[in-house]
């Protein structure tokens, strides 16, 4: 098999070397053997003999074989004859074009210039190229093809044309080079560079075509290599003597180059062949004049050139079948004729008419070859075809990659730019449509905060000043000095005035927190609607709303500190006055029972009384606990809670057991001298409990002084227990019965009471009056002088009590804490004997009033808005 030895890059990889491919090729080109005549100058035979030229060279391109010669006068018998030499064979005179033609004056290098230099170029485009030099032995085939030290022929021309195209092709091509000699003797095959007796056997492969068996490859890098290569395979060459040539080739010797090129950039392969071949001498045998081996030789070199010329012959006639197998030569050359290749004969012939024939032959030859179409395509190899071919597109695909992905980078950047661009744009766009609902949601709420604060301010405010006015009240009916009197005179119509500036700040506040409360909610469901639009279009503005969800948290524990710090403040406050206010009860307290005791009026259940005070006095806490929170305190509750969600309006002070609803026109009349109540809840049910002043019969008024809550029914046991200490038989429940100087402080039994009549004081008979009457317009004539009987100390002298000259009348004014019966009249109260009657006018302007109440509280009294 055809190897390469030594190769940079073909010897490294060892095995049969690719030939070129039939079906590798991808492009065609039609060319027609190209064919040259070279004539060769006569040699010193050849001029010796005189023998006259025969080949005129016309030109480059045509020549004239056996031109006509000159006309020289004939003469017979000393007589010019007229128009012919009889003796004369007549001229062929055959013009002849080749495709070049080089005479005798023509150089190797001048052969070199028309035949192999152009097919380089083909051979660099990966056509097979193949030059064949043909003529008759010594018409110098071997000086052409191989040519001297002196005169290099073709072949060395040819490589060293190619070396240099190799060179300016190392930019983008990798090349291997390996050539083969061999030569074709007596229809065998040898290696002329690897000498041996056996003859290689050529072999046919489908793709690789035509291939010598065990022929040896051998890298050369420059043309000298050759020359020195060549020179060493001639050694090796058949050659022979003859007639025509001292030195003649008795062989077709084959100089075979195997090119492989490799693109760096595709990797496209291409394996390239050139063929340069000196073919044997192709005289005729007489010429030769060889006997015996030498004729044998002459024999298979006419055959094998006879089948050479059999398949020109037939390629030039186009026909389909090449006869190729008739002999080696032509096995070996079928890829240089008829195959992928392009192809240059170069045809010696000698100008002499010694080899007349033979030159005539050779030029027909020529001139047959010359007609010969040749289909030569391109040799690359399928795999590598394939190979370079996916290089090449994988290269513009990854090209093709790379550039879209540019494209969608920049793309992708531009799209994520503007989406972030859009995501940022809506997103400053939700934080600032929330921050300006938020900043207005909590303008609303500031104000609804600052609205229940006050609510509970006011409520405490008012609840303090109830308890200090009952206190007042407490004492005021027992007062006889003037100035305590005056006090109360003054205080009372101040303290009503109070409760109804109260109630009407109540009304005022009420609805104002309601207004706002429905504002706020409002503004809250809307904010709370744009804070899940928000998050649900952008999630990472979940952040930015729990952020304002927390700070409107934050405010409301704020405001709820800053409540609380006000309230603490004002029970500070009062918490002051209050033990001032109690810290001088107890010797006061001593000194009443004591007094009394004095008197021997000191009863038994009064003692006890007196001793409970002691008891409680005794275990007093210092300190109550902060979570010990009133359960039942609901004004405590109310004040101390600001909680958005119930915006309730301020919560009556009354207890809970003394507060019912009045449920009809009659029952208002007297809501408005009642603190402000708490929610609806609170002011269902009938208004009979808890009063103030409870109308036992028409003779008694059970009154209820304390403003603390006091339990009626408490209050009625403690009247029963002290009747049945003084009267053990009277009938308890027979309050008329009662001996009202049998009675504590805390109750009075007044006198049976005409409800149509004034009962006007007589000043004669009362000359003390101690005012204390919180509800209506009454005319009471206090007569205290019983009581100064009564009340006397016990020990040393007596409490002065001042009387009170004249009746006091107390204009209506709509009160506080004032008594209303459950028919919905006012009561009067009658303090230890006093006497009050009904005015029936101040009923119906105190129901006026509360009505007027009930619909400024439109929440604290839903079922009436309707
Ligand atoms: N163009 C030429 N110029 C000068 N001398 C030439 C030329 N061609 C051939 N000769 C000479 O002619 C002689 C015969 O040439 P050559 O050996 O090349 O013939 P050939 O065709 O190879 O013969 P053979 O077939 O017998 O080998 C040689 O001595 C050679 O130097």
């Amino acid at each position: 098999m055809v190897r390469l030895q030594n190769g940079p890059g073909l010897g490294a990889k060892k095995g049969p070397v690719a030939a070129p491919s039939k079906t590798g090729s991808t492009q065609n080109m039609s060319a027609n053997i190209k064919v040259v005549v070279r004539v060769r100058p006569l040699n010193m035979k050849e001029i010796q003999s005189n023998n006259r030229v025969v080949v005129d060279v016309v030109d480059d391109k045509m020549l004239v074989f056996d031109p006509k010669q000159e006309t020289r006068p004939f003469f017979y018998q000393g007589v010019q004859q007229p128009n012919k030499n009889f003796l004369k064979r007549a001229n062929k005179e055959l013009k002849f074009v080749f495709d070049d033609v080089c005479g005798q004056e023509a150089s190797n290098q001048d052969v070199f210039e028309t035949t192999t230099k152009e097919i380089i170029a083909s051979l660099m485009e990966g056509y097979n190229c193949s030059v064949f030099a043909y003529g008759a032995t010594g018409a110098g085939k071997t000086f052409t093809m191989i040519g001297t030290l002196e005169n290099p022929g073709i072949t060395y021309l040819t490589m060293e044309h190619l070396f240099y195209t190799i060179d300016s092709f190392e930019k983008d091509r990798e090349f291997d080079i390996g050539v083969s000699y061999i030569e074709v003797y007596n229809e065998n095959v040898y290696d002329l560079l690897k000498p041996s007796s056996t003859p290689l056997q050529l072999r046919e492969d489908s793709k690789y075509g035509v291939m010598v068996a065990g022929l040896s490859l051998h890298s050369i890098r420059t043309a000298r290599e050759l020359l020195n290569m060549l020179e060493d395979g001639n050694k090796n060459r058949t050659q022979h003597p003859t007639d025509a040539n001292a030195e003649s080739s008795r062989s077709h010797a084959v100089f075979q180059v195997y090119v492989k090129m490799r693109y760096k950039i595709s990797s496209q392969l291409r394996m390239v062949k050139l063929s340069m071949i000196d073919l044997a001498g192709s005289e005729r045998a007489s010429a030769t004049g060889c006997k015996g081996d030498r004729f044998k030789e002459g024999a298979n070199i006419n055959k094998s050139l006879l089948s050479l010329g059999n398949c020109i012959n037939k390629l030039a006639d186009g026909s389909n079948y090449i006869p190729y197998r008739d002999s080696k030569l032509t096995r070996l050359l079928k890829d240089s004729l008829g195959g992928n290749c392009k192809t240059v004969m170069i045809a010696n012939v000698s100008p002499s008419s010694i080899t007349y024939e033979d030159t005539y032959n050779t030029l027909k030859y020529a001139a047959r070859a010359n007609k010969i179409q040749l289909s030569i395509k391109k040799n690359i190899v399928d795999g590598d075809i394939r190979l370079s071919q996916y290089v090449k597109i994988n290269e513009e695909l990854r090209k093709k990659i790379k550039e879209l992905e540019a494209k969608l980078s920049l793309s992708s950047l531009k799209t994520v730019k503007e989406s972030d661009g859009v995501k940022e744009k809506m997103s400053q766009q939700w934080r600032q449509r929330i921050q300006s609902a938020e900043s207005a949601h909590t303008a609303i709420e500031s104000r609804l905060i600052t609205n229940m604060c006050q609510q509970r301010v006011l409520a405490l405010r008012q609840r303090l000043r109830t308890r200090a006015f009952q206190h007042l009240a407490d004492l005021a009916h027992r007062c006889s000095t003037e100035h305590m009197e005056q006090m109360c005179v003054e205080d009372i119509p101040r303290q009503e005035r109070a409760a109804e500036s109260y109630v009407k700040q109540c009304a005022i506040l009420d609805t104002k927190v309601l207004s706002t409360w429905g504002e706020w909610d409002e503004s809250r469901k809307k904010l709370n609607l744009m804070y899940n639009q928000a998050v649900a279009d952008l999630p990472e503005l979940i952040d930015f709303v729990q952020k304002l969800q927390t700070q409107a948290k934050l405010r409301l524990v704020e405001a709820r500190d800053n409540l609380r710090y006000k309230l603490l403040a004002i029970e500070h406050q009062e918490i002051k006055s209050f033990t001032e206010y109690v810290s001088d009860m107890p010797s006061m307290l001593k000194k009443l029972y004591l007094t009394l005791k004095g008197y021997d009026r000191a009863t038994p259940a009064l003692t006890n009384e007196y001793l409970d005070i002691m008891k409680k006095a005794k275990s007093v806490k210092g300190i109550v606990w902060s979570d010990e929170v009133p359960d039942n305190d609901d004004l405590f509750k109310f004040v101390s809670t600001l909680d958005l969600e119930k915006p309730i309006s301020a919560i009556d002070f009354d207890d809970e057991e003394n507060i019912d609803l009045v449920t009809d026109s009659e029952d208002l009349t007297d809501i408005e001298n009642r603190e402000p109540l708490p929610s609806a809840k609170k002011r269902k049910g009938t208004f009979t409990k808890g009063t103030p002043m409870k109308l036992i019969n028409n003779e008694t008024i059970i009154i209820n002084d304390s403003f603390e809550s006091m339990d009626v029914k408490q209050a009625m046991n403690s009247a029963k227990k002290v009747k049945k200490e003084l009267s053990p038989s009277t009938d308890v429940d027979n309050y008329s019965t009662i001996d009202p100087n049998c009675l504590n402080s805390t109750f009075v039994m007044a006198n049976k009471m005409d409800w149509k009549k004034t009962v006007k004081v007589e000043p004669s008979s009362q000359p003390i009056k101690t005012l204390m009457d919180r509800t209506n317009t009454i005319t009471r004539t206090n007569n205290l002088n019983d009581r100064a009987k009564i009340v006397k100390p016990i020990v040393g002298k007596a409490i002065p009590f001042k009387r009170n000259p004249a009746p006091i009348t107390v204009k209506p004014v709509a009160g506080f804490g004032s008594g209303v019966a459950r028919d919905g009249t006012s009561l009067q109260r009658n303090v230890q004997g006093q006497k009050a009657t009904l005015n029936e006018k101040s009923v119906g302007f105190k129901a006026v009033r509360a009505k007027e109440r009930m619909q400024t509280h439109p929440y604290s009294r839903p079922a009436l808005r309707k």
